[in-house]
């Protein structure tokens, strides 16, 4: 029997550029990044209203590379600041929207993911979905503890990346995700170490401005006291502290560069302070994956290292020397998010997965569109 065709739009808005891709079932048609200038976005004041000028230059590119949008079987956007809720894909549905418009737990670029791919979608009666948004929140009660009880852990970090590369390596050992107990470390911009227990994401660090390892441009965890002294000296505003530890943390504060390759550079030229700082990052991590294993009981299938900085021969292979002694090291560099999101809506197209319903209500009028 022929194999069904499904053809699936996604689109992964970042703070600089919105990347779309146009899948056949699992095979790409077409991958695209479009940037966008920083004065033109500046002319906008929350991300949300981004939405029309990106959605019309999103149109405007599928129209130059002859997409025939009435072909197109689903919509798919990456999801932003939501609820937690648990990974897997979910119908964009109004309450959903009315998060992502307000920003429920903050603003990030991934937010306008459902509004566009909501918007496309239904000017064609197609679905639109979301898959494992930052938000993804799987902890077992256990990890929510910090020790202090105001403050709660959070679980945000790279969900759709981790969970995708998760599924790649089980298939590659012939299991399925949810059999394996997996640890993934995701290397970008911002770092995240997930504790994979049998398909469910039971600790990980929040990377986007919590806690773990230093990024090239997060601080990751810093000491407390210390912390809180800077805070109330008066020398600084919320604001600037806030950027000193997400955006010019990590690589940037030490080095002035997010680019780990210009760092690899800076190294051969003999520069000993890039040496430790990078040399710090990669035993952050390794820390990070010690302590995930530990989450794990010692009982790990895998060890994947993931994201861009995994392409670095000589970050890895440090990670490696001081991890390995617990499983195998598995490395898949760089992120694969546009196809991960169509292969997270091809699941629910072939009925291999079943939607599911984002919760709440909508709270808020929504504002009227221009
Ligand atoms: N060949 C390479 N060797 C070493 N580092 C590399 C290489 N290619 C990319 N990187 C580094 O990877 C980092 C960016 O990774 P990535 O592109 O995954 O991040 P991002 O998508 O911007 O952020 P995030 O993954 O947090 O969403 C940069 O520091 C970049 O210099
Ligand atoms: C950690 C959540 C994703 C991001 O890096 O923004």
């Amino acid at each position: 029997m022929q194999e069904q065709k499904f053809r699936i739009l996604t689109i992964n808005p970042g703070s600089t550029s919105t990347k779309i891709g146009v899948f056949e079932n699992e095979r790409p048609l077409l991958e695209k990044t479009i940037r966008h200038e920083a004065d033109v976005l500046r002319r906008y004041q929350t991300i949300a209203d981004q939405y029309e000028f990106r959605k019309q230059t999103i149109l405007q590119a599928l129209d130059e590379e002859g997409i025939n949008l009435s072909k197109l079987s689903a919509v798919c956007g990456r999801g932003g600041l939501l609820r937690p809720i648990e990974g897997g894909t979910y119908r964009v549905n109004e309450a959903m929207l009315d998060d992502l418009r307000r920003g429920y737990s903050g603003q990030h670029a991934s937010n306008l993911g459902g509004i566009l791919a909501h918007e496309i979608a239904s000017a064609l009666n197609i679905p639109a979905f979301i898959v494992d948004p930052v938000v993804v929140d799987e902890l077992e009660p256990i990890a929510r503890i910090s020790g202090f009880p105001l403050i709660e852990r959070r679980s945000i970090f790279h969900a759709l990346n981790q969970k995708a590369v998760a599924r790649r390596v089980a298939r590659q050992l012939g299991k399925r995700y949810d059999e394996l107990n997996l640890i993934v470390a995701h290397m970008g911009g911002g770092i995240t170490v997930g504790a994979h227990k049998q398909g469910r994401v039971v600790d990980v660090n929040n990377g986007l401005d919590g806690e773990g390892p230093f990024s090239p441009e997060r601080a990751g965890t810093v000491p407390a006291g210390d912390l809180v002294a800077l805070c109330f000296s008066g020398e600084y505003y919320r604001e600037e502290v806030m950027r000193m530890l997400v955006g010019q943390g990590g690589l940037v504060g030490y080095l002035g560069t997010n680019d780990a390759v210009k760092v690899e550079n800076m190294i051969e030229d003999g520069d000993e302070k890039a040496k430790l700082v990078y040399e710090a990052m990669a035993y952050q991590v390794a820390k990070e994956i010690g302590a995930a294993s530990a989450v794990l009981a010692g009982k790990v299938d895998a060890i994947i290292l993931t994201g861009g900085l995994a392409y670095g021969k000589s970050f890895v292979e440090q990670i490696t020397r001081r991890v390995q002694w617990i499983t195998n090291v598995i490395v898949h560099p760089g992120e694969n998010e546009l196809q991960a999101l169509a292969e997270g809506a091809l699941r629910v197209l072939r009925g291999e997965e079943e939607e599911k319903v984002y919760p709440g209500e909508v709270v808020s009028p929504v504002p009227a569109r221009r």
